[in-house]
């Protein structure tokens, strides 16, 4: 069977001329429901769903018979053009869309990270400039804390208000460039609260890392290993438990981003569980990667120094073998609620910018051209989850988090028309050689997948055409996050 990536040329100047569109004979899968339906589409929204739908002139239809037609998938941890540790990731706002797309992905959410004293207004613009007239797909943005001050917290009540930005991301690592200390931490997830927003967290404990780091490196321990040796996974399991008190005791929301290690992922339910039980609900939500269910650190697959930098991000890959497995089955139980890339790619001469000295090593993986196939193989293949667990986790939840439910991850009346047309029983082979990303390495090499978008629609437009990719550079849209979800913030007990 040739698989979609081999298959794949790119068409940019391909224009549908149908701006009205039935898919007919597919089963339609939404995080609650799934059923044999049709769809029609019109200027981008879907209008009707049901079975017999009228069929207007001009209608181009898509036979989805046998296939699956779901919800475009959302990625909401992306960071595309990010300046980090000396480097800029390959993958820009054209090629990680582009890829995105190709792979069923049709919105992403990345991370405008300022620099310690830059405006977050600033840092807001400076991104729009760039994914504008480049994204192929609608993204939303994030705002990464580098600092506390009555400033920034000015700055975070106008792009609540004026900017449609809902979402903070604090470090808890990174020290000396992102890291806030504990009250920073109280402080931030306070304002979020106040403000109807969201407070993200990227949980290691940066002072550990720190020391760890000067040891390792001291007692003559710089290759690329001494990166996860210098933060074991009770690293992250300490900042994830203090990020959940900090959070209960503020009262706030916490969305844990690229939870990567079964401690972090039990402490991370416990407080989940104990929420509940003291609250009847929990505003705690837990990320976990493409990367993290669909390999490890793996000894055995590192040959050289370059494969093993290329498989460094923080928190690390962790060499348990039963990390993968551990982690899907706390998203089929729903202890984990979404599933993001973390995409940020660095080509190997970007890398060797660490090469004798591994805290020098640009963090970052790729994923987001991979994570809806990588999911379906290692979920809905291996029979961890079904089908609508998929959807939730790769688009409903991140849509009702961030508050763009239903207009993005659902299929239903009014709903934009970001839809994946997905082929459960075709494979493809996961390959640098052939992927659509910029970045010259693949963590999931040589991986074999089931599931493949056959057709991906994005606002409408057909983007993957019967395995064909036809991006349009520039059709993407920047989605505005509204304040006070009511996923996050008045979730009742059993929410509808
Ligand atoms: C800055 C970014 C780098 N990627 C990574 N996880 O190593 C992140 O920490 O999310
Ligand atoms: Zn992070
Ligand atoms: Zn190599
Ligand atoms: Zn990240």
């Amino acid at each position: 069977m040739e698989n979609l990536t081999n298959s794949t040329k790119e068409d940019p100047m391909m224009k549908n001329s149908s701006n009205r569109i039935l898919i007919k004979n597919g089963i339609v899968v939404n995080a609650d429901n799934i059923m044999k339906n049709d769809i029609y589409i019109e200027e981008g929204i879907i209008k009707m769903v049901g079975l017999n739908l009228p069929e207007p002139e001009d209608t181009r239809i898509i036979d989805a018979t046998s296939f699956l037609v779901m919800p475009g998938g959302i990625d909401p941890h992306t960071h595309l053009e990010l300046e980090f540790m000396g480097a800029v990731s390959v993958d820009d706002f054209y090629h990680g869309t582009k890829a995105a797309v190709a792979g069923g992905t049709t919105m992403i959410m990345d991370f405008a990270l300022p620099d310690k004293d830059e405006s977050l207004i600033d840092v807001y613009h400076k991104w729009r400039a760039r994914a504008t007239n480049k994204v192929c797909c609608d993204y939303a943005l994030h705002i990464g804390i580098a600092k506390w001050s009555a400033e920034v917290k000015t700055q975070m009540e106008e792009l609540c208000k004026v900017y449609g930005v809902n979402s903070f991301k604090m470090f808890m690592a990174y020290k000396g460039v992102y890291m806030l200390n504990d009250t920073d931490l109280y402080n931030s997830f306070e304002a979020c609260k106040n403000l109807g927003a969201i407070p993200m967290v990227h949980a290691e404990n940066g002072d550990i890392i720190f020391e760890n780091t000067k040891r390792l490196l001291d007692s003559g321990i710089t290759g690329a290993n001494g990166h996860a040796l210098s933060r074991p996974e009770e690293v992250e399991a300490e900042a994830v438990n203090r990020a959940c008190v900090i959070s209960k005791q503020v009262g706030s929301p916490l969305y844990i981003v690229h939870v990567m290690s079964k401690s972090a992922a039990n402490i991370l339910a416990e407080h989940r569980t104990a929420q509940i039980k003291e609250e009847g609900r929990t505003k705690i939500f837990g990320e976990t990667l493409a990367a993290a269910v669909g390999t490890h650190w793996d000894e055995n697959k590192i040959n050289c120094w370059h494969d093993a930098a290329a498989h460094v991000l923080s928190p690390p890959l962790r060499s348990d073998p039963d990390t993968p497995h551990f982690l899907l089955n706390l998203l089929a139980n729903d202890a984990l609620q979404t599933t993001g890339s973390d995409n940020a790619t660095f080509n190997a001469n970007q890398k060797a910018l660490g090469e004798n000295n591994f805290s020098k090593i640009p963090n970052g993986v790729n994923g987001v051209e991979d994570r809806m196939s990588v999911i379906w193989e290692k979920g809905v293949e291996s029979n961890m989850f079904d089908p609508c667990r998929f959807v939730e986790i790769t688009s409903t939840n991140a849509a009702k988090i961030f508050n763009i439910y239903p207009r993005k991850g659902c299929i239903g009346v009014g709903s934009d028309a970001d839809i994946v047309i997905w082929n459960p029983n075709k494979k493809r082979t996961i390959s640098a050689k052939t992927h659509h990303q910029a970045v010259d390495y693949n963590i999931f090499e040589g991986m074999e997948c089931h599931g493949v978008p056959e057709y991906v629609l994005v606002g409408g437009r057909v983007c993957v055409d019967n395995g064909v990719l036809k991006v349009f550079k520039g059709q993407g849209k920047y989605i505005p996050t509204p304040t006070n979800s009511q996923f996050v913030y008045n979730k009742p007990n059993t929410f509808c």
